[in-house]
């Protein structure tokens, strides 16, 4: 076992993904059975002690990977050495909110965290942003982190990846281990692109597996990319333990590889790749190595994903266009 634990920052520690995902870093699920973890939670004044409770249960796990729990309500303290940042708490849109309240609130926490990060995080930082709305809370913690690789600012569609995996699976009836090569596309947002024209199922092209346009169309697409409302309504609240462990996912394949063979999806800053602007953080299909992201290059794009992709870009680029009109970039 490493001796020098991993500083992992998690913000909204004490709401609903915060129990989720607390538990599972400190089971050796984001980096591995053999690395020590200081977990550093951060939390508005009025989450401190529902925080504080949160601490005591995992202290009372008596889990052999943490090293110490160290709780915050200021963000400078809270990232300062910081190695991993995961970023959930955010402010969610509420009643007759317009986006540029829900985006001008965003701001408000997304802009302070980026300026924490820059000052005090460790030089190898890698932030996982999954507050919503994810792309772009992302892109203002990292236009307030200059000093800091954009790179290293991520937002979550790992979960919209693992929803695509268990929707193919279903209707297949091919175990997920089996599914290689989807891709989500765009933004984190029902706009989203659930892309299988390279996918394979059980070896096989997924399209021709599949062979039903109607079905990607009318069922699946609207499936994957509306299915955060569908769990708010069955649940009667947004996803947790999912969302937590997609977070896992991420920030695991990020540090420690992808599987040969295969890809994922992450939100990154665009390098221009399939067109999408760059700096937008878009989702890709990616491959991690060495602890960077790369994007998967040379697919050919049809014109029916053109569009789909084109259009949740384009949404992304209206939330770019907000955010600068509200001085957030
Ligand atoms: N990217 C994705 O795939 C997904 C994103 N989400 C988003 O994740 C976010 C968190 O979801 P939940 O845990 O269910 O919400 P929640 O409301 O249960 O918890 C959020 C926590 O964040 C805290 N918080 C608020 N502002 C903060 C700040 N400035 N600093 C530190 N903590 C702060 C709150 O006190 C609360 O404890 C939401 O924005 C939700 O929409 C949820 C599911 C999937
Ligand atoms: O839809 C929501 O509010 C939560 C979310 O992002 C998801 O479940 O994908």
């Amino acid at each position: 076992m490493s001796t020098t634990p991993v500083k992992v920052t998690v913000t909204g520690a004490a709401g609903q993904i915060g129990y989720a995902l607390l538990f599972r870093i400190a089971s050796g699920a984001l980096l591995g059975p053999d690395t020590p973890v200081a977990l550093r939670l951060l939390e508005i004044p009025q989450g401190v002690k529902a925080a504080e409770g949160t601490a005591m249960e995992l202290v009372d796990c008596a889990f052999p990977l943490i090293s110490s729990i160290d709780i915050f309500d200021d963000p400078k303290a809270a990232f300062d050495g910081a190695n991993v940042g995961l970023l959930v708490g955010a402010r969610p849109r509420t009643a007759g909110m317009e986006r540029a309240d829900l985006l001008s609130a965003n701001g408000g926490i997304f802009g302070p965290q980026g300026a924490a990060i820059n000052e005090g995080a460790a030089s190898d930082i890698r932030v996982l942003v999954v507050g919503n709305p994810a792309n772009t809370n992302a892109l203002i913690a990292a236009s307030s982190a200059p000093d800091v690789p954009s790179s290293r600012f991520t937002a979550m569609t790992r979960l919209d990846q693992n929803r695509a995996l268990g929707q193919l699976s279903q209707k297949t009836g091919v175990p997920v281990s089996e599914i290689k090569k989807v891709t989500i596309w765009g933004n984190h947002s029902a706009s989203q692109y659930p892309d299988i024209f390279h996918a394979e199922v059980a070896g096989k092209p997924a399209a021709e597996v599949i062979n039903d346009q109607a079905w990607l169309e009318n069922d699946f697409i609207p499936t994957v990319a509306k299915r955060g409302a569908a769990i708010i309504e069955a649940r009667g609240a947004s996803s947790a333990a999912s969302a937590a462990s997609a977070a896992i996912d991420h920030v695991h394949d990020w540090v420690l590889g992808t599987p040969a063979g295969d890809w994922t999806s992450a939100a990154i800053p665009s390098d221009g790749s399939y067109g999408v602007p760059e700096g937008l953080i878009s989702s890709f299909p990616v491959t991690s190595e060495g602890g960077e992201w790369k994007i998967v290059q040379g697919l050919e794009i049809s014109e029916f994903s053109r569009g789909r992709i084109d259009a949740s870009v384009a949404e992304l680029g209206e939330e770019r266009e907000a955010v600068k009109a509200l001085g957030l970039l």
